[in-house]
């Protein structure tokens, strides 16, 4: 078969699901979540981001998350950084790897860092000169890859020069978000092909909106991809789309994983008492399948 034998999962619950929660987080609990993720053994925990606290309250601890989560050796810690100020803060804090973000559509760019697809690539641009100059490698995400809340499809053509352009500039991979969480294994693929030959790419921790994520995952691991992002408990999701469910949630993930007899190192048991633990701090019903699936009532 044509899977890989090794799966990279980055575990984005701590970033991407939290970032839309209306009520702020404790400090305390965003740092034992990562704690009990390392504990796990994911390999890549995106710990917080270093935005501006007017656009997203929930991130504005940042610097205390980031200083206060014990650093596993072997475990990467990165961090998301919109723009210049951002990357010196989270290099400030500790930050050993960074994430920079952009997208296949001008609207969601406009709308999620009030600028342009030119502009934003100018503030990558910036952040990885200065990453090169400090030695710190940058992830890329290149969010609205299989479509987009404002301006519907987006071809792939987009979708390859953006990621082709973030690669050129110095992203190691880039991980390539269905953000609204539309898209078929089909447009998946036709998506993949036009991208992954020319750049190393991740699948994204996907809204499972109309419950595509993990065929559409399937359909990324067929194609050779073996990095996914994916989200503990299903945490996050879409606010831009209505009826929106969570993100792929890790624990389906690697259920799926080690049913194909792919190594992930996680440990499926710890993962679950992640999601467990936060899923009860949040007072919010798990979005895994397999966690609803296994937990005793
Ligand atoms: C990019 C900006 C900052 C532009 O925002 P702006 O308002 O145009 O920028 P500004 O330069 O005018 O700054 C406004 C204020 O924010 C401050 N500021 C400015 N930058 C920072 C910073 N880094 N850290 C802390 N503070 C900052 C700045 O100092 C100023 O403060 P004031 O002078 O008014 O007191 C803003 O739009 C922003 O922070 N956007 C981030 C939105 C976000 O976090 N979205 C979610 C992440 S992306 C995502 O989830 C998709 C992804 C990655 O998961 C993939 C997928 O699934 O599609």
């Amino acid at each position: 078969d044509t899977f890989p034998k090794q799966v990279k999962i980055v575990e984005v619950g701590a970033r991407d699901g939290l970032q839309n929660e209306k009520n702020i987080v404790p400090t305390p609990t965003k740092i034992k979540l990562i704690d009990m993720l390392s504990e796990a053994g994911l390999p890549v925990i995106e710990a917080t981001s270093f935005v501006s606290p007017k656009w997203v309250p929930q991130m504005a601890d940042n610097a205390e998350v980031l200083k206060g989560i014990q650093k596993f050796p072997g475990i990467n810690y990165p961090v998301l950084t919109p723009n210049i100020k951002g990357f010196q803060a989270a290099v400030a804090a500790g930050a050993k790897e960074v994430s920079i973000f952009g997208a296949a559509s001008e609207q969601f760019t406009k709308k999620n860092t009030n600028c342009s697809i030119d502009e934003s690539l100018q503030r990558a641009d910036e952040i990885l000169r200065a990453a090169r100059a400090a030695g710190i490698p940058v992830r890329g995400y290149v969010s609205c890859v299989l479509g987009c809340p404002y301006e519907g499809k987006i071809s792939p053509a987009k979708v390859a020069e953006i990621t082709k352009k973030m690669y050129s500039m110095g992203c190691y991979e880039i991980s390539l978000g269905d953000t609204i969480g539309v898209g078929t294994p089909g447009i998946m693929k036709d998506m993949l092909s036009a991208v992954m030959y020319d750049v190393p790419v991740a699948a994204p921790a996907s809204p499972d909106t109309y419950g595509q994520a993990l065929a559409n995952t399937l359909m990324a691991l067929q194609m050779g991809v073996s990095v996914v992002d994916a989200s503990v408990a299903g945490l996050g999701g879409c606010p831009y789309a209505q009826g929106a469910s969570g993100n792929l949630a890790t624990e389906d993930l690697v259920y799926m994983l080690s049913g194909l007899g792919i190594h992930t190192g996680v440990n499926l048991q710890k993962l679950l008492e992640a999601g467990a633990f936060i899923c009860q701090a949040l007072n919010r019903k798990t979005c895994s399948k397999v966690a609803q699936a296994t937990c005793k009532l």
